[in-house]
């Protein structure tokens, strides 16, 4: 039962995707329990955006690969309640290795965060 993604899951984000062309999309309003610092959405859950966005790209494309490695830079807070746009995109693949990029972007279009991500495939 996936916390990001699982519409069954009751203390989950219930995410739900969808591919634009090479984009994988999904938003997310922040509430009050997704808090961090004051008035703002922890940043580990904003990462949980960013890993699953990725995820979700392979996932679609019928990749099943784990998170390897992810370097994420929060530039904006997010604020509670607020809606964003989260969004992913594939950078290379070279055999089991895949790279990918993701945004958080505020309804003012400027990134509040950005990562990049290593995933490997896995049986
Ligand atoms: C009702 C319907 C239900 C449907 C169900 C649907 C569910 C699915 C839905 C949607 C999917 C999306 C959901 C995903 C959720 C978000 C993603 C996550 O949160 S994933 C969890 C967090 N990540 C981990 O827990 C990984 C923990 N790590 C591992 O398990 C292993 O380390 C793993 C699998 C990543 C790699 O292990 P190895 O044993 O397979 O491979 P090795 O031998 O270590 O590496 C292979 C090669 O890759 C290189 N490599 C490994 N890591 C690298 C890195 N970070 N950068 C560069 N190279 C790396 C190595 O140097 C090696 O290269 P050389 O073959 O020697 O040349």
């Amino acid at each position: 039962m996936c916390f990001a993604c699982s519409p069954r899951n009751p203390i989950g984000l219930h995410l739900r995707f969808s591919m634009d062309g090479d984009t994988c999309r999904t938003t997310f309003t922040p509430r009050e329990e997704h808090q961090g610092w004051n008035g703002c959405m922890h940043g580990g859950l904003i990462s949980t955006l960013l890993d699953e966005v990725m995820a979700q790209w392979l996932w679609r494309q019928g990749i099943s690969a784990m998170t390897a490695e992810m370097t994420t830079r929060f530039s904006r807070p997010v604020p509670i309640g607020v809606p964003v746009n989260v969004e992913s995109r594939l950078v290379e693949h070279k055999g089991r290795l895949w790279a990918l990029s993701a945004r958080v972007i505020l309804p003012d279009g400027r990134a509040a965060a950005r990562a990049t991500a290593k995933f490997l495939t896995v049986d």
